[in-house]
């Protein structure tokens, strides 16, 4: 990473959620190496406390630690966690976080002639209520505090042309964009900026449930003719949660390869 960026976010206290694996963990690992101070949240504590120890937090067996990183164990989807986490992280630190990244989020694909409830409602559950819950309480605290922030929440190509298999998925992440226009809308007053981060197809966990020949499908329909990585993602939300990025809110912004451009 070049020099003058190690040092872009010193001053940050960031929240990253679903920080545990794939685009969160590369996420976390990019924001505490432009230094700003990581609260990492999962469903999966373990998962978290091992995204900690590579950030060199306590604990860590990657030398003396670098940054008072921590993590936290939440369900998004729950709003009495959702606040709790809120609350804990404020303990922690003594102070709001300045950064918000909602990363957390799950498939259940299924055709919509097949769909269950379950599958609608449990999609819906994490990547929508659960953004929605994370943005509310982190936009509480940092207006009753008086805070200036940048909240960057997760989206997906997906929202803005739909998949087969993820009628419930597409819906999540379609909302994800307009809940995040319109907080950008009421929260700009407050110096708190909103975008979303768009991104394609990106090697992670989550990816590897697709069947392989829906993915050489879609991989050949990608003008740069391959996947993208977590750290593509991680480099953009890293851009917005700087002041880097002090003029732009509202925004959605694409990391897809050049698919569906
Ligand atoms: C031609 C491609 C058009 C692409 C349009 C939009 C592409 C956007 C790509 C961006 C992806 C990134 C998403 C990102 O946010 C992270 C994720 O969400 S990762 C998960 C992505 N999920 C999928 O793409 C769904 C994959 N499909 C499945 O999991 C299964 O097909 C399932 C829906 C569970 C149904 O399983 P089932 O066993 O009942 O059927 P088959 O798997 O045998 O499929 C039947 C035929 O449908 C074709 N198919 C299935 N899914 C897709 C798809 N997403 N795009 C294109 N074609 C699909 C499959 O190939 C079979 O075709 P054939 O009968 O010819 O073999
Ligand atoms: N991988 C892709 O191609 C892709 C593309 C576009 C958008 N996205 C989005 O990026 C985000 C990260 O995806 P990924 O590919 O890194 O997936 P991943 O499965 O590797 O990571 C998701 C993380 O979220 C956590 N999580 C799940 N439910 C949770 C809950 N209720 N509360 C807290 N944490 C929870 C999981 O434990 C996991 O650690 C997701 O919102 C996903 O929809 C992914």
């Amino acid at each position: 990473m070049a020099s003058q960026l190690q040092n872009r976010l010193r001053s940050a206290l960031a929240l990253v959620t679903g920080a545990g694996s794939g685009i969160g963990r590369a996420v976390s690992v990019r924001l505490a190496g432009e230094g700003a101070t990581v609260a990492a949240c999962d469903l999966d504590r373990a998962a978290a406390q091992e995204t900690v120890r590579l950030l060199g937090g306590p604990g860590s067996k990657e030398g003396p630690p670098r940054g008072n990183h921590a993590a936290f164990q939440a369900d998004v989807s729950e709003a009495r966690a959702a606040r709790c986490l809120l609350e804990q992280v404020q303990a922690c630190f003594s102070r709001p976080p300045s950064v918000v990244v909602s990363c957390a989020g799950i498939t259940q694909d299924e055709f919509l002639l097949h769909m269950s409830e379950d599958d609608w409602d449990k999609v819906i559950a994490v990547n929508l209520k659960g953004t929605f819950l994370v943005t509310q309480a982190a936009a509480q605290a940092l207006v009753s505090n008086g805070c200036r922030g940048s909240i960057i929440n997760i989206s997906s190509i997906v929202g803005k042309v739909g998949n087969m298999g993820q009628t419930n998925y597409a819906a999540s992440k379609a909302g994800v964009i307009g809940l995040t226009q319109t907080a950008a809308r009421e929260l700009g007053r407050h110096g708190i900026r909103c975008n979303s981060v768009v991104p394609g197809f990106i090697a992670t966990p989550m990816t590897q449930k697709v069947p392989q020949k829906v993915v050489d499908k879609i991989t050949e329909m990608i003008p740069m003719g391959h996947l993208g990585d977590p750290e593509d993602v991680a480099d953009v939300v890293a851009f917005l949660a700087s002041e880097d990025s002090g003029y732009i809110t509202g925004t959605s912004v694409e990391v897809t390869g050049g698919l569906f451009m």
